[in-house]
């Protein structure tokens, strides 16, 4: 587990700021080793009787962690700079977990030198399934990106990209869970039209989406490859793939991903 005893505070403990105090918590990261900051009481409290966490403010989790990890909307980002960067130890290592907003957004309002990791990680961090990318931002080293690793393992699976890539990801893995999901809920209303029950279809997509999942992921197969493999000639599902590609299925992904790439360059924009 963790080295160092570091202490990490979320700081702006929303959705993805909770996934991570509850993964860390999971995997036996020690609570005392935790704070949250919330900006209304009312979360505060929600987040100390569901977890056991210390929810203190800003300024406070600035002096106590050794980790900041950053989990507020980037609209908010800025203001929250505002109140903290000037008064972060240049020692302490920020880690963002903000869409679109790149490492130098933080670096410019805190002091020279501290260390910035951007991440881009996705909400499956409930399940311990996230797929979480990690980038050095400006004065980050090997051992920082370590250390951001160490706290994301636990949620799911980590992979290290260039910063450059971080948008894409964003629009691929960090929106991604919304995609399936939308997929899943379409597919199930294909299966109430054709006459079965909601449950049952809810059921059978489910089971398929995460049969699918795994061969992807285990059998070493090419995509492609494993769709052959239930596409018979003549047969049923060359029926409804003639129909996806009619209505431009693939070309909707690909235009749905560089919108999603394109608005967290504005969220960037707008940040400032
Ligand atoms: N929801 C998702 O699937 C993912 C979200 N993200 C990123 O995570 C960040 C948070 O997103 P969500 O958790 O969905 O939003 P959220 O709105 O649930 O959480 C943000 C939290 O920050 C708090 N906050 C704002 N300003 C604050 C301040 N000055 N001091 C203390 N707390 C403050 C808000 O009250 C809120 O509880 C965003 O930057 C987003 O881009 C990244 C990956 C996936
Ligand atoms: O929709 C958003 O902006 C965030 C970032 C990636 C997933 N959710």
């Amino acid at each position: 587990m963790v080295s160092g005893g570091h202490t990490v505070a979320v700081i702006g403990a929303g959705k993805i700021g909770e996934l991570m105090l509850s993964g860390l918590l999971r995997s036996g990261w020690p609570v005392d080793r935790l704070l949250a900051t919330a900006r209304r009481p009312a979360r505060a409290a929600e987040l100390t009787a569901r977890y056991g966490v210390r929810v203190v403010d800003n300024l406070t989790a600035v002096g106590e962690a050794e980790v900041l990890a950053v989990a507020v909307k980037p609209q908010d980002a800025a203001a929250l700079l505002d109140e903290i960067g000037p008064k972060v130890p240049a020692d302490k290592l920020v880690i963002s977990l903000c869409a679109g907003l790149p490492s130098n957004f933080f670096s410019r309002r805190l002091p020279e030198g501290t260390p910035v990791v951007r991440v881009m990680t996705n909400t499956p961090a409930l399940v311990d399934q996230a797929m979480t990318a990690i980038s050095a931002g400006v004065h980050a080293t090997g051992e920082h990106l370590a250390l951001a690793e160490e706290l994301f393992k636990p949620l799911g699976a980590t992979i290290r990209v260039p910063e450059s890539q971080q948008d894409a990801v964003t629009a691929l893995s960090g929106s991604g869970p919304a995609y399936f999901y939308l997929l899943v809920e379409a597919m199930t209303d294909a299966g109430i039209l054709l006459g079965l029950p909601r449950q049952v279809a809810h059921d059978l997509i489910v089971q398929t989406a995460i049969g699918s999942a795994v061969m992807l992921r285990d059998s070493g197969e090419h995509p492609v490859k494993l769709r052959e493999a239930v596409t018979s000639p003549a047969g049923t599902t060359i029926s409804a793939i003639r129909e996806l590609e009619n209505h431009g299925v693939r070309a909707a992904l690909l235009a749905a991903l560089e919108a999603a790439r394109d608005r967290a360059r504005e969220l960037a924009a707008q940040a400032e």
